[in-house]
């Protein structure tokens, strides 16, 4: 099926209430744990023009203004939104999004991926700790054998 690609200055375009789109990945026919384990390799990005959904929404129409320009599948997810939810989206759906332009989408979300990456040499760190404490444990109890065998 021929279908319309959509550039990013075409998204950022199209992103307050009275015209916006929506940037999803779309999941094809597969249920969402097996597009889990696909991961982004099974998934096409695709543009969704949601404005006159937006009074409808059940969640709110700021929830979805605040993923204007951006990539709102992970918003859209984290929901868990059903089935019915997703029935909604062919109507909607304007094309598919150009290739390449998702790399503009992530630099523009610059700093969400930066904190992201704080959170994970956060996480990084405390993994470390986890082998450092034990074995720091270990060395000191063996030490401790080593000064007091030799006082006997
Ligand atoms: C075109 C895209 C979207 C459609 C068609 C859609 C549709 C729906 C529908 C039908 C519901 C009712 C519950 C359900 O059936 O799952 C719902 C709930 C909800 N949606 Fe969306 N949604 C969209 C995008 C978003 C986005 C981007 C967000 C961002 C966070 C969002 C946040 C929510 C929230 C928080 C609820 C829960 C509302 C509640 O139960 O109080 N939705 N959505």
């Amino acid at each position: 099926m021929a279908s319309k690609i959509i550039t990013y200055d075409e998204l950022k375009a199209n992103s307050t209430k009275d015209s916006l789109y929506i940037l999803l990945h779309e999941k094809g026919p597969l249920s969402f744990s097996q597009w889990e384990c696909a991961g982004l390799l099974m998934s096409r990005p695709t543009v969704y023009n949601v404005t006159k959904f937006l009074d409808e929404h059940p969640g709110g129409d700021e929830v979805i203004l605040a993923e204007a320009g951006k990539d709102a599948t992970e918003a859209f997810e984290d929901v868990g939104h059903s089935d019915e939810a997703r029935a909604l989206l062919p109507d909607m759906l304007v094309g598919e999004f150009e290739k390449g332009g998702e790399l503009k989408v992530k630099t523009a979300g610059k700093t969400s991926v930066s904190q992201s990456a704080a959170v994970n040499t956060a996480v990084q760190q405390g993994s470390n700790l986890m082998y450092f404490v034990p074995l720091g444990l270990l060395g000191a109890y063996f030490a401790w054998r080593y000064y007091s065998n030799g006082s006997l």
